[in-house]
């Protein structure tokens, strides 16, 4: 078994190396027909017009100079090429890897586009061989320059002019990892450019997404605003129609009152005498119902007193009627001072006029009306041009069961004033004090 085994290894070794010379030479043949330079070279240079170097500005002019020499087709670009490349053969400051790089990588093109104008009669291999020796350092000196750069077309293509260049000095294995090396890297280049398009692209979906949202918001803020904008335009509205109602209501309110207020006055005034502003004859009689009334439901003490002026016909005469009047409001001025706040003091009408006293009897009614009497006598009525005093005739009656009706009670207060008169005048009488042969007149 051990000795078959050993005898397989060779065939096994033999078959393997077999096929690898069967692809190379298969590669080989597809390099030769430029297949797969026609397949990568135009994509490449895409990338390469594409790209965006962040360069200092001689390695710029590198790369610039290898676009000339890439693209050239006649003298012209060359020359420039040579011109630019010149400046690199004796630099002021040393280069650095990536200039060294690409500075090796265009002299290396340079030779070939040469040959390529004027190709060499005698020793094409020793030109290739000058162009590999070229490429092959600037390999060397990539070896410290970052993948990602080295990745880049423009220093890519190294691998792919090399690779050319050994299957050309029939060279294929080292044509064959050249061409790998083109491959893994530039599939880097495409994944990285991939990535970073990607991410360009999720950046900008996400700046326009941003935008969008930005836009809504500032819709959202516009129609807030114009929402906002019109709930003050409605709320001021509302407030002018509240501050008018409420005008119209207080128009209202204050009309309301006024007219009360005149109502108030037009009732005053109708139970107002309007020469001394006490209660009139009319609020006398509706007063003292009530009052009579109210005794008849529940009898209490209440006292009639009926003042008149003596000889005021006389004051008249004399004085005139102006002073009559005069004394007529000084004598209603005076007993309505005595008069306590339940009492009722009105004209009856002339120089006639009456007291209702709630809660007084008799004795208290006499009381009452004897002060008046003494307060009018002792008055000096000077001051309004009169020389003598002026006195008053009072007759008292006093509510009972027999005497109920208002009328009845004045027209015994009267009697009562008219016996005060027959003795003698500036006095006081009750009713009571009289004989009922006496009556003689009625109201
Ligand atoms: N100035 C004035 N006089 C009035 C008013 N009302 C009535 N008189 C007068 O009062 C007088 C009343 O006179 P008489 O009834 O004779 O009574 P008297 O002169 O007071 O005599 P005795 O009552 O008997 O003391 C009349 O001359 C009326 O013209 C008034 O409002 N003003």
């Amino acid at each position: 078994m051990i000795y078959q085994r050993r005898s397989l290894l060779p065939v096994c070794r033999g078959v393997f190396f077999s096929a690898l010379l069967l692809a190379l030479v298969f590669f080989n043949a597809a390099i030769a027909m430029g297949n797969l330079s026609q397949d990568i070279t135009p994509e490449v240079a895409e990338i390469t017009e594409t790209e965006e170097f962040s360069v200092d500005p001689s390695l710029l002019l590198l790369i610039n100079s290898i676009k000339l020499l890439d693209n050239s087709k006649g003298t012209q670009s060359i020359k420039y090429a040579q011109e630019h490349l010149l400046q690199f053969s004796s630099p002021k400051s040393p280069l650095n890897p990536a200039e060294q790089y690409l500075y090796l990588l265009a002299q290396a093109l340079l030779i070939e586009k040469k040959t390529q104008l004027q190709p060499p009669t005698l020793n094409k291999d020793k030109v290739t061989e000058s162009i590999v020796a070229l490429l092959a350092e600037a390999k060397k000196v990539g070896e410290v320059i970052d993948e990602g750069q080295l990745s880049q077309p423009i220093f890519l293509q190294l691998h792919e002019i090399l690779a050319n260049k050994y299957a050309e000095l029939g060279q294929y294995d080292l044509a064959y990892q050249e061409k790998r090396e083109y491959l893994i890297k530039y599939d880097i280049y495409r994944d990285n450019k991939r990535n970073a398009m990607l991410s360009a692209l999720t950046e900008e979906f996400s700046i326009n997404e941003k935008k969008s949202l930005n836009d809504s918001l500032i819709k959202q803020n516009q129609q807030q605003v114009q929402r906002v904008d019109e709930a003050q335009k409605e709320k001021k509205m509302q407030q002018t129609r509240f501050i008018l109602v409420m005008a119209i209501a207080l128009a209202f309110g204050l009309l309301f009152f006024w007219q009360l207020k005149v109502r108030n006055k037009l009732i005053v005034l109708t139970k107002t005498d309007a020469l001394t502003g006490i209660f009139n004859r009319s609020a006398l009689f509706e007063h003292g119902h009530t009052m009579a009334k109210r005794f008849s439901e529940q009898p209490y003490d209440l006292s009639i007193l009926l003042l008149d002026i003596d000889y005021f016909k006389k004051i008249n005469d004399v004085y005139g009627h102006h002073c009559g009047d005069q004394v007529l409001k000084t004598i209603a001025s005076l007993v309505n001072e005595t008069m306590r706040t339940r009492d009722i003091f009105a004209r009856l009408g002339g120089e006639e006029f009456v007291a209702l006293l709630p809660l007084a009897d008799s004795s208290k009614a006499k009381a009452i009306a004897q002060r008046i009497n003494e307060k009018v006598a002792q008055y000096d009525f000077g001051a309004i041009g009169l020389k003598e005093q002026v006195t008053l005739s009072i007759g008292i009656s006093t509510m009972d069961y027999h005497n109920a009706s208002f009328e009845d009670a004045l027209h015994s207060a009267d009697l009562a004033m008219y016996q005060a008169k027959a003795q003698g005048r500036n006095c006081v009488l009750s009713y009571q004090n009289i004989s009922t042969s006496q009556e003689r007149r009625g109201i």
